[in-house]
C-alpha cells in the first residue's frame, strides 16, 4: 500500500520559506484537493511529495522509504507527476507523448509490449482523446494538450497520482471528465492528489481537502469541515456561501473582502 507522509517538512526557495511545519498523511484510495490563495505554497507541496524538491528540513516518505533516495526510474514508477501549465516541446503525435509514461517502466515509446499499448489506449480514452492518437502534439489547444499530459501520467499506471492544477485549462464538460477519471483512480485503490482553485469542485469531489496558507497547513479534513464560511474569509480573503445540497456541497465565491 503506497502512502505518502511529509513530517514536518519546510521549504525554502531563494528566500522565500515556501512551506513552513509541514506534517500530513496521505492514504491510498482517497481523491485530496489541495487549496490555498496563490503563493500559498500547493506546487511546492506537490514536487516535494513527489520527491523533485528537496526539503530544507523535515522529510518526505513513500511507503516508510524517504522520497529523495528512490531512483529516478522507481520513483517515477511510483508516482506519476502532472506539473503546473506543461508543454510538449516536441511535434511527437499524441500517442508518443503519452507513451513516455511508460518509459519507467523500461519501455520504449516506438516498441510498447502489449501491456504498454493497453495502458496508453486505457490513458488515451479516460481523458476524451480517442481518436488524437495520430496529432501533433504541439498542435492542440490548451486543453486538449493538459489532457494529453494527464493521459501521459496516467499511462504510467503509478499507484500514486500528483496532479498540480490538472483542470484549470478545461471546459466544463471536461472538468468533470478528468475530475470523474482522478476519483475513479481513488477508488480503484490509487493515492490521489489534485491542487484545484475550483472551490466548488474540490467541494464536490475531494475525499480530504488540504488547505494551505502562506506555507503552513490550516487543514486537513473531508470538505465539510474545511470550506466554512469562515476559512474562506481568513485564508482566501473572499466572502462566500456555504450550503448542503443534495449532490454535496455548495460553495459559492460571492465577493473579494477588503485586504485586512
Ligand atoms: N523559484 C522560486 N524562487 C523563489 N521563490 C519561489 C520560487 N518559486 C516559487 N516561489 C515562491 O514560493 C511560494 C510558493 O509558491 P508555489 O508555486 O508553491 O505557490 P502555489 O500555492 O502553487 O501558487 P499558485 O496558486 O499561484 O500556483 C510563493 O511565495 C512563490 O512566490
Amino acid at each position: 500500500m503506497t502512502e505518502l507522509v511529509a513530517r514536518s517538512l519546510s521549504v525554502r526557495l531563494g528566500r522565500n520559506q515556501a512551506l513552513a511545519g509541514i506534517d500530513l498523511a496521505l492514504a491510498p484510495g482517497r481523491l485530496t484537493v489541495v487549496v490555498g490563495p496563490n503563493g500559498a505554497g500547493k506546487s511546492t507541496l506537490l514536487r516535494a511529495l513527489a520527491g523533485l524538491l528537496a526539503p530544507s528540513s523535515g522529510s518526505v516518505l513513500l511507503s516508510g522509504v524517504p522520497v529523495g533516495r528512490l531512483r529516478a526510474a522507481e520513483r517515477a514508477r511510483s508516482v506519476a507527476y502532472l506539473p503546473q501549465n506543461g508543454q510538449v516541446a516536441w511535434p511527437l503525435p499524441v500517442a508518443e507523448v503519452v507513451a513516455l509514461g511508460r518509459l519507467p517502466h523500461g519501455e520504449a515509446p516506438g516498441a510498447l509490449p502489449p501491456e504498454g499499448r493497453e495502458a496508453v489506449a486505457a490513458a488515451l480514452a479516460a481523458v476524451g482523446l480517442r481518436g488524437f492518437e495520430d496529432r501533433p502534439a504541439t498542435e492542440l489547444s490548451g486543453g486538449e494538450r493538459a489532457r494529453v499530459l494527464l493521459a501521459r501520467a496516467l499511462a504510467t499506471r503509478a499507484p500514486a497520482i500528483l496532479a498540480d492544477e490538472p483542470i484549470a485549462a478545461l471546459d466544463p464538460r471536461h472538468e468533470l471528465v478528468v475530475l470523474d477519471v482522478l476519483k475513479a483512480q481513488a477508488r480503484a485503490g490509487a493515492l490521489v492528489v489534485a491542487i484545484m482553485h475550483n472551490l466548488t469542485l474540490a467541494a464536490r469531489f475531494a475525499d480530504e481537502v488540504v488547505l494551505l496558507d502562506r506555507g503552513r497547513l490550516r487543514a486537513h479534513a473531508p470538505p465539510a469541515e474545511v470550506f466554512t464560511e469562515a476559512r474562506l474569509a481568513e485564508s482566501f480573503g473572499i466572502a462566500a456561501h456555504v450550503a448542503r445540497e443534495e449532490g454535496g456541497l455548495l460553495v459559492v465565491a460571492d465577493r473579494p473582502l477588503p485586504e485586512p
